[in-house]
């Protein structure tokens, strides 16, 4: 059976896809590049460059390459950008989605699995949090993911056929551990990549984005998880997908660790200093995010390989080092990509 991976061409996409490939399955990405890298896209797997709303090629697809299941990332994913320019979070993420359901109930094509967020939980009464924690998001990012989880549970209950997981992921990090694909977003918003490129000294410093929440040191905790880890709970995934699935899990380490936290450990990893300033709160950031991933781990025997925040930095400061100027860094990135259909 052939997989559809949307957003392929993205930091956690891509590593999934490599690992879908290297679990023996056929894989087809398509994706618009608005974030994304062809480059990043392994060879053995089709390549198709659409953008999310273009119901008719997305059914073309599905039924050319014979697409029995779907794992869906593509999706605008900055919080701090979701604030100041919600309009296109709910057209890209909710509307798009709603396109590519469109197409799959066009195509016959009725399993899917679901990149949703602990962005959902909004400010959480509780931690850790539980899938039964109450949702009330704090940003338009986080809400139009919330959106896409009431029209799939919806299309759970009102066609036979259609089922989905949706994995409510936590602060994904790190690089694939064989140094062939990495994170390279433009612009960069996320805090190790951001204290990786200050060692590198492509910037000045690390800007601590409030120190006056209710935390030990004053900065947000998050819990922040390897993206093989993330990877290996969507193939879990896909092989628990049945008609009428209608299940979503948390996916975290379950440990918390503030920004300065993460700043000190990236200064460990790198040996060098990391100069940092402060400002003020980023608009719709809660203040402590962690995970209860003990549902996924009895439901669908899930447990994470790469527990240490040390270990996930170091993932990562392996691929910055290797290629500063990410995927357009000359040497041996990730695999070149040669089997496009479209481009
Ligand atoms: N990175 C995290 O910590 C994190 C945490 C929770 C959830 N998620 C979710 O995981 C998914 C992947 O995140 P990521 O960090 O890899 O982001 P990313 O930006 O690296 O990847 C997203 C990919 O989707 C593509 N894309 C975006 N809109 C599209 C559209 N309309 N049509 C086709 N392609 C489109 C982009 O070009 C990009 O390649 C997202 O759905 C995100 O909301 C990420
Ligand atoms: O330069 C920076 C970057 C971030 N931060 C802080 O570091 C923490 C982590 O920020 P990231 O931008 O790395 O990650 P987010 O928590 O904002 O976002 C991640 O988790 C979210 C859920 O909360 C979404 O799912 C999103 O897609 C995913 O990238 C936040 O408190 C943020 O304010 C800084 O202080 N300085």
């Amino acid at each position: 059976m052939t997989i559809l991976v949307t957003g392929g061409a993205g930091y956690i996409g891509s590593h999934c896809v490599q690992q879908l490939l290297a679990a023996g399955q056929k894989v087809c990405v398509i994706d618009n590049l608005s974030r994304g890298h062809r480059a990043a896209v392994p060879s053995q797997a089709s390549f198709f460059q659409l953008d999310l709303s273009e119901t008719d090629e997305l059914i073309d697809v599905m039924k050319s390459q014979r697409i029995e299941k779907v794992i869906h990332f593509a999706a605008l994913a900055y919080v701090g950008e979701s604030v100041e320019n919600p309009l296109p979070y709910y057209a890209n993420n909710t509307a798009g989605t709603l396109s590519l359901l469109q197409a799959m109930r066009q195509s016959r094509v009725s399993q899917i699995v679901f990149s949703s967020t602990c962005a959902t939980y909004g400010i959480p009464e509780t931690i850790p949090v539980t899938e039964e924690s109450a949702q009330s998001p704090i940003n338009p990012y986080g809400w139009s993911k919330l959106f896409i989880e009431q029209i799939l549970t919806d299309c759970a209950h009102s066609y036979p056929n259609f089922g989905f997981i949706g994995l409510r992921y936590f602060n994904v990090a790190g690089c694939a551990i064989n140094g062939s694909l990495g994170e390279d977003h433009s612009p960069e918003t996320h805090l190790i990549p951001n204290c990786l490129n200050t060692a590198l000294g492509k910037q000045s410093h690390v800007t601590i984005l409030g120190n006056d929440y209710p935390t030990a040191d004053g900065t947000c905790i998050r819990d922040y998880i390897h993206v093989e880890d993330i990877c290996q709970a969507h193939l879990l995934a896909l092989n628990a997908l049945t008609p009428q699935a209608n299940r979503f899990y948390n996916v975290g380490l379950s440990s918390g660790f503030s920004v300065l936290d993460v700043v000190q450990t990236t200064e460990q990893v790198t040996g060098r200093a990391i100069p940092i300033e402060y400002q003020a709160r980023r608009p719709g950031d809660p203040p402590v995010l962690s995970a209860s991933h003990e549902k996924i781990t009895r439901e669908l025997g899930w447990s994470p390989r790469h527990t240490s925040l040390t270990e996930i930095i170091e993932s990562a400061w392996n691929w910055f080092q290797k290629h500063p100027d990410g995927y357009q860094s000359k040497g041996p990135a990730a695999s070149s990509s040669e089997s496009g259909e479209n481009t």
